[in-house]
């Protein structure tokens, strides 16, 4: 087991270059950790790069350069060099990473349309080979979805949607939930509601948790730190920075 100071990701130098027609966009990471249990804020205007960051912790994008990148699962002894990892084309154990110890929302739901709320929610821990039947009841009376349990996404409203995909990334109670934009498809009353049940159930969990978003006001929130973040526009491109 690890020891309560060893962070869950810890990169250092971490740079990821995207480029499109007329346009070059390059996200650098000087240091970042994220410890158990913490959750931080990506706060910045669209295009900023914060889902570029979400999709590099999410094992979903290769960096293009990393001094450091690795991840501590709970359960094992030691760190995985993600880096190496990603040199060496090892996807398969990426992705075993991924569907173990993370859970992914997004800002639309990303639910699977053919499968039943009930059968979403418990997706991943199947995947697993694991039963999450006695996480699905909790968690679906927490976000008040249990009349929905065995109904389709296309019969739920946006907000609904954002519930079962918060219960999906927890059931298989993952080390580290991503959230990118998890309430920027919803009302603002929506929103404020879908908010604070992420993080009471975040907190609950004792999960950690980074959230991408360009809505929530600036108001500090207990227990949530906000990522530094600068952007700097030069005759390369935009170069954004985001550090611990
Ligand atoms: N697949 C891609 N190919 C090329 N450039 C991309 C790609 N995805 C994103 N970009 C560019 O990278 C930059 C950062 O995009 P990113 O989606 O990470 O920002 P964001 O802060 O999440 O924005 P939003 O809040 O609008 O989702 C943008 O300039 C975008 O145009």
């Amino acid at each position: 087991m690890t020891s309560a100071a060893t962070p869950v990701y810890c990169c250092r130098a971490l740079v990821k270059q995207r480029r499109s027609t007329g346009s070059s966009f390059s996200l650098h990471v000087p240091t970042f950790e994220l410890h158990a249990g913490e959750i931080i804020l990506l706060r910045g205007a669209s295009g900023c790069g914060k889902s570029t960051l979400l999709d590099l912790l999410a094992l979903a994008l290769r960096p293009d350069a990393a001094e450091c990148f690795v991840f501590q699962p709970p359960t094992t002894a030691a760190p995985v060099d993600l880096w190496a990892h990603w040199q060496r084309g090892q996807y398969d154990a990426l992705a075993s990473l991924r569907r173990h110890h993370l859970g992914y929302i997004l800002q639309t739901g990303g639910l699977l349309p053919f499968l039943t709320v009930r059968e979403n929610i418990g997706l991943t821990a199947r995947l697993l080979g694991r039963d999450a039947t006695a996480m699905i009841g909790p968690l679906a009376a927490r976000l008040q979805i249990t009349v929905h349990l065995d109904t389709y996404p296309r019969q739920l409203s946006l907000g609904e949607r954002q519930r079962v995909a918060i219960a999906r990334a927890l059931a298989h109670q993952p080390a580290v939930i991503l959230a990118d934009e998890p309430t920027a498809s919803l009302d603002p009353r929506n929103a404020q509601i879908i908010r604070e049940l992420l993080l009471e159930l975040v907190r609950e969990s004792g999960t950690a948790a980074v959230i991408a978003t360009h809505d929530w006001d600036d108001e500090p929130i207990t227990g949530v730190r906000v990522l530094n973040h600068r952007l700097a526009s030069t005759a390369r491109g935009t170069q954004a920075y985001f550090w611990t």
